[in-house]
């Protein structure tokens, strides 16, 4: 491998690997899907290695975004980059079948958070301290427009991060599909629904906490078994995601435990 990588020290702490033989090498690995956050291509640069690794990032429908010369200049610190990095997370994703090992080994009903698209590394690490402490399984994000697992994730979880897995799906909708068929009760959450107070949430469920701007889906929404509500009586219209988070993960906590 003619290749490079970096630990480079913008504000997204990302691990970088650039060289256009080090890029397909990595995406040739196993666990690509997994590790890889973003590949960068120069813009206007074509060639036959670069084609070979788009479609390899293409294959696992991994973000491919053109950038100009000089951003991919700066991120290798001068390095050889030939017009191509990726950013790969620091910390690796898990398989779905590794949230159901882990419940298993433990004996206990599957006990799932799914995120969808939280953007703040900081929530989302304050959110994996909580699954962590509740003995939530495992978490699920979407592979697009979720923050990665980045080293601000990490610090903001302390530590939980080696413990929760994170797997990431392409597509929500059809992983909340697979979930039902194996007898997972979903859980959504929004403005209006069921007091949460009154959630049994006993057996094997799932959890949905939206985006911090625009809150769950409504197709992810859709597919939700009951939707829950935290109430409110103040003037603010919605609780930060991580606290929300938190209050709902007690609720399930106390109630299963019950
Ligand atoms: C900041 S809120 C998003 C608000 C968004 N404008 C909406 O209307 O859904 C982020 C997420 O936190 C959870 N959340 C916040 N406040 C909540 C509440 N009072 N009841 C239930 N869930 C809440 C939901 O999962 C929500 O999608």
């Amino acid at each position: 491998m003619t290749g490079n990588s970096n630990r480079n020290n913008n504000s997204e702490e990302k691990e970088l690997v650039y060289g256009v033989h080090s890029v397909i090498e990595l995406l040739k690995s196993s666990t690509a899907d997994q590790r890889v956050n973003k590949v960068l291509v120069q813009k206007g640069l074509s060639s036959e290695h670069i084609a070979e690794a788009i479609k390899l990032a293409k294959r696992d429908r991994l973000i491919v975004q053109e950038v100009p010369k000089n951003k991919l200049d700066d991120i290798s610190e001068g390095g050889n980059h030939q017009g191509m990095a990726a950013y790969i997370a620091p910390y690796q994703y898990a398989e779905m079948q590794d949230i159901f090992d882990n419940a298993k080994k433990k004996n206990e009903d599957p006990f799932i958070l799914i995120l969808d698209k939280i953007e703040d590394p900081h929530n989302l690490g304050s959110i994996m301290r909580t699954a962590d402490a509740v003995g939530v399984h495992g978490i699920i994000v979407p592979k697009h427009r979720s923050t990665g697992l980045t080293s601000t994730v990490a610090k903001t979880s302390t530590g939980a991060i080696e413990h929760v897995p994170v797997v990431r799906v392409t597509n929500l909708v059809n992983t909340i599909k697979d979930l039902k068929k194996k007898n997972v009760w979903v859980f959504g959450t929004a403005m209006e629904g069921d007091n949460y107070r009154n959630w049994n949430a006993k057996g094997a469920v799932a959890l949905i906490i939206g985006n911090e701007g625009k809150g769950i889906s409504p197709l992810v929404l859709k597919q939700a078994d009951q939707t829950l509500n935290i109430p409110m009586v103040g003037h603010v219209q919605s609780l930060n995601a991580s606290v929300a988070t938190g209050i709902l993960l007690y609720q399930a906590f106390a109630s299963r435990n019950a």
